[in-house]
């Protein structure tokens, strides 16, 4: 199989944390590359730590100052070996990294302090682990047929250090820009069959590790397709594709055959976790087709991201933000000064915190405050409180939803919406739209977001 420039042809196939953590889900991943090697093409994996083992390395670096980390060290080392055992193979291919971890938590515990590049370092194991086993797994399965090669995703991915100056994000939540290496996809193609790399994980350009930002696996995979130049990129995950909104929290969603790239972007960037934002800004100028689909169900159709679309001038998906941090900022008479408003954002700047959603009256400033791309926690959110106190009247700290619609004009929606319900308005904190018009976001409480959710996807999408 070759490409448009007569070179072998790849495709790139990233499999989360919900598809990589049981046998099943191995022997299917097995089955799907097999497939594609069939049809000659060249296979690149790219493989999240387990799941819900990078919660479990972040709770493991708090407790790691303290030095009690001993006891859920020893449930992750267990873990491991277990998903070891049940894969088949040889658990002694985690030595190093069991290793590292340790060496890792011993240095946050004698430094005193977790700070961001200790942090990177010990959360990348996750991906580390699992991406050893699943190499040795895809080995075993082809024997001497085809060749399998473990990538170092930090020797690929180099991060570019001035786009960002604030630590947790040079650390936390990098920025790569990879461009495409025909040289370099031609070679591996001529060594071999199928490539394998961590998601999330990269370096910067001293060597040291950095991570890609939460759910950065997607991005991982994006950053491999446009190395590649690949014919296509599969996100394979839970659920088989894109719905009209999360169909775990409302099943009557449906799945969306096709979206294109700006409409995908829209959902991704209102929280539908299904597929990271950063992810389709960068296969976009290539032209990289996205299709996501389900591990546990791979005979399933999933749903295409492309460039074109044709239809939809109405509301096409429904994406629910929730537990969305909003503060609310007395500013006095002074509040819509610029030199005010200049402090206060350099302040957001300085935590590396952007905003969702913004009002402003002549005294207030509401925001709803972007966590989705940073590793924040509710402690940089009291810091950030505090330093906002110095500059503020008050500062009010809450929690919200997020209700966005999105490939729709929003004022047309926003016409149908009231047509719904005439009480619906009062229960908006906050509204928005963008220039473009093509998606509307509303804040509302969390505790009434899910029942609005299931009104607004009942009248505007079924
Ligand atoms: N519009 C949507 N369509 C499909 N899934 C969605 C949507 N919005 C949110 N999701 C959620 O995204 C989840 C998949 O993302 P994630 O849990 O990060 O998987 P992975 O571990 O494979 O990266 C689904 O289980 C689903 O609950
Ligand atoms: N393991 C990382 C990166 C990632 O993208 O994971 P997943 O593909 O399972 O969402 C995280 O949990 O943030």
């Amino acid at each position: 199989m070759s490409n448009k420039n007569n070179n072998p042809a790849w495709v790139v196939l990233k499999f989360g944390g919900s598809s990589v953590s049981s046998l099943d889900d191995w022997n299917n991943i097995g089955s799907i590359v097999s497939e594609y090697l069939q049809q000659g093409f060249k296979v690149a994996l790219v493989h999240s730590a387990f799941k819900n083992i990078t919660n479990q390395l972040e709770a493991l670096a708090q407790t790691a100052v303290s030095g009690h980390y001993q006891e859920p060290l020893n449930e992750l080392i267990s873990y491991h070996l277990d998903m070891a055992q049940q894969m088949g193979v040889d658990d002694t291919l985690l030595t190093p990294w069991i290793e590292s971890v340790q060496s890792v938590l011993q240095n946050i515990h004698q430094s005193g302090e977790l700070t961001s590049p200790l942090r990177a370092r010990l959360v990348a194991h996750g991906e580390l682990l699992s991406s050893t086993l699943g190499a040795a797994f895809l080995r075993k399965l082809f024997k001497d047929h085809q060749r399998v090669e473990w990538l170092d995703a930090r020797q690929l991915f180099v991060a570019e250090d001035e786009v960002h100056n604030n630590i947790n994000d040079r650390f936390l939540n990098a920025v790569c820009h990879p461009r495409p290496d025909e040289k370099l996809a031609n070679q591996w193609a001529e060594q071999f069959d199928v490539v394998l790399t961590q998601g999330f994980i990269a370096s910067n350009k001293s060597g040291e590790t950095i991570l890609l930002g939460r759910e950065g696996s997607d991005t991982s995979a994006s950053y491999l397709a446009a190395l590649l130049e690949a014919e296509k990129l599969e996100i394979w995950t839970d659920v088989a594709g894109m719905f009209t909104t999360d169909p775990n929290k409302l099943p009557e969603a449906k799945k969306i055959q096709q979206i294109n790239y700006d409409q995908a972007f829209e959902m991704a960037e209102a929280g539908a976790k299904i597929l990271h934002p950063r992810c389709l800004s960068t296969v976009m100028p290539y032209n990289i087709p996205i299709e996501i689909k389900s591990t546990h169900q791979p005979q399933e159709s999933g749903t295409l991201i492309n460039k074109d679309d044709g239809d939809s001038k109405w509301v096409k998906a429904i994406a629910l933000k929730q537990q969305v941090p909003v503060m609310t900022l007395l500013l006095g008479r002074r509040g819509q000064q610029p030199e005010t408003l200049q402090k206060v954002f350099g302040i957001f700047n300085d935590f590396a915190l952007g905003c969702e959603l913004l009002a402003s009256t002549k005294e207030s400033l509401v925001v709803a405050v972007e966590t989705s791309n940073s590793i924040y926690s509710n402690e940089i959110l009291n810091e950030l409180s505090v330093k906002l106190a110095e500059t503020c009247r008050s500062v009010l700290l809450s929690h919200s939803a997020i209700i966005t619609l999105v490939g729709c004009q929003s004022s047309q929606a926003l016409w149908h919406m009231m047509q719904i319900d005439a009480e619906l308005p009062e229960q908006w904190l906050l509204l928005s739209h963008t220039s473009s018009d093509h998606h509307l976001s509303f804040l509302v409480n969390d505790d009434d977001a899910l029942d609005i959710l299931k009104l607004l996807h009942e009248h505007l999408i079924q």
